[in-house]
């Protein structure tokens, strides 16, 4: 077995000294995506935070370790925890803009982040950029590199955003809710992103969702979150077929019809 990209191991999280994650254990090998689901509040956001040390001020993992790539990264300094996000981690969030400069134009900001983590010139970026843009079906890139946030819809920031994480080519994307501000056919077209960056570039993908219509259409393996403990963890295909646990039949019952409809 390959070592994990991301491995957890009975880790705890706390805000201002209460537990709002327990005893998490999970892992996640190379190009592997793996829905996290669970009602508001249950910790999905949390888990994903811990690995990008980004908890803020209140927030401390109490117990545990968070190995990324074997190294265990609430042990390294700053500087190393930069060094890895962005090149080797990246995160997108639900609202694409919001995480966006709204005064700076997306190819300039595209530039900026590469040249942070890649050893390309501006106008390779560019041309990159342009290339994925007509690879993907957007129907004007150039005008999509010289926008502004505010002139593009939610889909397309966040299809942007997802380009940006293609050319830096991460082992592990960390996606809060990347579809759930949109509308059916661009939460088609950033589902159709993730898949892209995981089938070319290994990407192995931890994905918070409410929609479990979302988790049978790319997930790998689900892990059900309920008051910060993982009560279900296993195969996407096993949990959405028989369920073990009653939670989880709930939150699928909330789902008329699943479709795995690309796998
Ligand atoms: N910065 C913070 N300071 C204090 N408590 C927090 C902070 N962020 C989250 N929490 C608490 O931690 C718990 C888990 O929150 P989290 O945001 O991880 O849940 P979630 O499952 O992602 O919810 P949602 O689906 O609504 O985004 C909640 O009780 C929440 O109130």
């Amino acid at each position: 077995m390959k070592e994990a990209v991301i491995a957890y191991d009975n880790v705890d999280i706390c805000y201002d000294g209460r537990t709002v994650v327990r005893q998490a254990t999970f892992s996640l090998q190379p190009g592997e995506i793996l829905g996290i689901v669970g009602e508001s509040g249950s910790g999905k956001s949390t888990l994903l935070q811990s690995a990008m040390n980004l908890l803020g001020p209140g927030g401390a993992v109490t117990q545990g370790h968070i190995w990324f790539q074997g190294q265990d990264i609430l042990a390294l300094s700053d500087e190393g925890m930069q060094r890895l996000c962005g090149a080797q981690m990246a995160m997108v969030f639900q609202d694409a803009a919001a995480s966006l400069c709204p005064v700076r134009t997306i190819g300039s900001q595209i530039c900026e982040a590469a040249a942070a983590h890649l050893d390309m010139g501006k106008e390779e970026v560019r041309r990159q950029t342009l290339e994925l843009f007509a690879r993907l079906g957007f129907s004007d890139g150039r005008r999509v590199w010289e926008s502004y946030p505010f002139e593009l819809s939610g889909g397309m920031n966040q299809r942007a955003a997802l380009v940006l994480v293609m050319l830096l080519k991460p082992a592990l994307l960390l996606a809060d809710e990347p579809t759930s501000a949109l509308d059916v056919c661009a939460q088609k077209q950033v589902l159709d992103e993730l898949l892209y960056l995981r089938d070319q570039y290994g990407t192995a993908i931890m994905l918070v969702t409410h929609d479990m219509g979302v988790v049978s259409r790319v997930a790998d393996y689900v892990l059900v979150v309920k008051d910060g403990q993982i009560i279900e963890y296993g195969p996407a295909k096993d949990v959405l077929a028989s369920p073990a646990q009653a939670y989880t039949k709930e939150l699928l019952a909330a789902v008329p019809k699943l479709r795995r409809d690309r796998r």
